[in-house]
């Protein structure tokens, strides 16, 4: 009775950085990570990634400036719930950065984001981001810090 509950995740970069949140509670809490959060019933999911960018970060993305990077399914042992996160990369962003009840934002070198305080899976789909490449995958976790086997395939379109 597998329940797939939808999540976006937006990647948000300008020049040689990108913009990460150190999340205060909730799934993720006390991890970096890039903004997003749940789909709501009936948003469209780029609609729902801009608002959580608003949300989390203050800053203002166009929809159409939301490219979809991957989409990666996450398991867990013994959890009948599947995440399935939407990845977008943006680099068109308005407005100034600002802290969230959600969320502590910062600027990092793009080649250079703290794997240890993040989701272990971002190390290994981290670089297809860099290298802009577009991909699908699925990760099995047993808990939230072990993976237990994961696939990748490159070019979701098809
Ligand atoms: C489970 N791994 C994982 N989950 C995420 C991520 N971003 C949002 N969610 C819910 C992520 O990067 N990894």
């Amino acid at each position: 009775n597998a329940k797939i509950k939808v999540f976006t995740l937006a990647l948000l970069n300008k020049d040689d950085e990108i913009l990460l949140g150190l999340k205060k509670r909730g799934l993720g809490e006390g991890l970096w990570n890039g903004f997003g959060g749940k789909v709501d019933p009936g948003e469209e999911i780029v609609d729902a990634a801009v608002r959580e960018v608003k949300e989390e970060c203050g800053l203002t993305v166009l929809p159409t400036d939301m490219e979809n990077l991957a989409v990666i399914h996450f398991e867990f042992v013994d959890d009948p719930v599947i995440l399935e996160v939407h990845v977008f990369k943006c680099s068109k962003l308005a407005g100034v950065v600002e802290e969230s009840d959600e969320m502590s934002p910062k600027w990092f070198p793009r080649d250079n984001v703290p794997h240890s305080q993040m989701w272990p899976d971002d190390e290994v789909w981290y670089p297809l981001y860099l290298s802009g490449t577009k991909f699908r995958a699925y990760f099995l976790f047993q808990g939230y810090k072990t993976i237990l086997s994961y696939i990748i395939r490159d070019f979701y379109d098809h």
